[in-house]
């Protein structure tokens, strides 16, 4: 597609960019493949590279134009290459082939923490972000105070960056960003991770530079890329397969991210009434609209935090905590209203008899929003309580329909314990296992707001 320059400049460009990844097979095929393969060339044989790797591509021969004063949204599924794209117009990753130009100054705010130095304190890091953007520190000096202002850390800054909570790297990063007058800004998810305040404040700042300036964002939030953006492409297995009008690129990825759903027991038939329908495995009758990125409720997951705070006798360790979609698929972004996995891994430090586990949710003021364990599914059948020798591992899976939160930051905790249910001991309690934060919506309208199979109103017969 053309770039919709403003004044029919060009920002940044890529021109065939591809980026490539050897896949081992395992760690020893690293160390041992190439000097096997070689062996077996000097013995006369056709090496076999295939049994110790296989390349993989992340970016196919990628090339892509942005016009001063664009703002890009990068959209697609995790895994489609949109990081890696970032990195390499960056200037961060060194690409496989292609060239990237970079005519103007830019800024990019990556992986947390890139180009921080987790010892140093925020005052010793902001100067040496400076200076690796080629401030002088006489101009870092100059802007010192506002940066701190705008991040709002205090007296934090005189702290080492490895006591901050990564909402706080993120304060820093992008207070920095905001001093450094760059042409054009690259942001990856990495606001993802604010607190809702000083999203709002960044946003706020963004707007105003979007007006001005080029921006290319990577989003799960297709509210976010729907409302800033210019143009958006969306890509697939390292490929852009759309490149054109926000609205319509989040409505092709949302669409096709259905698509990819299995049909079934899940489908709801358009022909059958709500008198004779069975709601069981029914969606909620709002999804078409829910699917509408102004309504979708987006809930961003972070990953298992195994420093999380917990408690427990600690016969058994939850180990992982993770979230699947509903075909068995790690990820890191659901909906309300989707069907859900989340997974509790646990590891026997000493033998273990009839464990239970357990999960709840919890809001940011530690308020339970709804929580069960696998009590009474392993109880009420006539199986023989679960018998874990020491050192060995069991899992447990809850499949439910995710309920609609609103706006805020939510705690998933995870248990294990041994026992009965009203006589039990706690072996691990992880306080915070999982943490997600849930996009503004009108959908949730109490404390967590339910998947809703059918609503009617009628007279009833006198
Ligand atoms: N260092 C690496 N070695 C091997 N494969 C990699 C490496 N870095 C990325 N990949 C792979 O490249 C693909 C693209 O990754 P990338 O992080 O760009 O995706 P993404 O769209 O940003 O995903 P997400 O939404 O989860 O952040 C993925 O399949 C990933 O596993």
């Amino acid at each position: 597609m053309t770039s919709k320059s403003t004044d029919g400049s060009i920002a940044l460009s890529a021109t065939g960019i591809s980026k490539n990844y050897r896949i081992w097979t395992s760690p020893s095929a690293r160390l041992y493949g190439p000097l096997a393969n070689r062996v077996r060339r000097i013995a006369g044989k056709t090496p076999t590279p295939e049994r110790y790797y296989r390349d993989f591509s992340a970016l196919n021969e990628m090339s892509l134009s942005i016009g001063a004063g664009e703002c890009l949204g990068v959209i697609g599924k995790n895994g489609s290459g949109k990081s890696t794209l970032l990195q390499i117009l960056a200037g961060t990753l060194q690409s496989s082939s292609g060239s990237v130009s970079r005519p103007g100054k830019v800024a990019a705010l990556l992986e947390l923490g890139t180009g921080f130095n987790h010892e140093f304190t925020g005052r010793e890091n902001v100067f040496l972000y400076g200076a690796i953007n080629g401030l002088s520190s006489d101009a870092v000096a100059a802007v010192f105070d506002s940066v701190v202002e705008f991040s709002g850390l205090g007296d934090f800054i005189e702290q080492p960056l490895r006591t901050y909570s990564s909402g706080m790297v993120v304060r820093l990063a992008f207070s920095l960003l905001t001093h450094l007058d760059p042409d054009v800004l690259i942001i990856d998810e990495a606001l993802a991770v604010g607190d809702a305040a000083f999203v709002q404040k960044c946003m706020r700042w963004l707007r105003g530079f979007i007006k001005e300036k080029t921006v290319i964002l990577v989003s799960h939030d297709l509210g976010a890329i729907t409302s800033l953006c210019s143009r958006a492409i969306w890509l697939k297995q390292g490929e852009v397969v759309f490149d054109g009008h926000p609205k319509r690129a989040t409505e092709l990825y949302l669409e096709s991210i259905y698509e990819d759903q299995p049909t079934g027991s899940a489908e709801t038939s358009n022909e059958q009434t709500p008198e004779d329908s069975d709601v069981s495995g029914k969606k909620d009758f709002r999804h078409e609209t829910l699917k509408d990125p102004e309504h979708r409720n987006e809930l961003k997951f972070f990953k298992f935090d195994p420093e999380a705070e917990s408690f427990g006798k600690r016969k058994a360790t939850i180990n992982q905590v993770e979230l699947l979609d509903e075909l068995g698929q790690p990820v890191s972004m659901t909906a309300g209203g989707e069907v859900v996995r989340i997974k509790v891994h646990v590891h026997a430090d000493e033998a273990v008899s009839a464990p239970i586990i357990g999960f709840g949710v919890k809001n940011r003021l530690g308020q339970e929003l709804f929580h069960d364990n696998t009590y009474l599914s392993s109880h009420s059948k006539d199986d023989e309580p679960l018998e874990i020798e020491e050192g060995g591992r069991f899992v447990a899976e809850f499949v439910f329909r995710m309920p609609y939160f609103n706006a805020g930051e939510y705690f998933i905790f995870a248990a294990v314990a041994t026992g009965t249910h009203d006589d039990h001991s706690q072996q691990h309690w992880v306080h915070e296992a999982l943490k997600f934060s849930s996009n503004p919506n009108r959908i949730c309208l109490g404390l967590i707001g339910l998947p809703m199979m059918e609503v009617s109103l009628k007279q009833e017969d006198s």
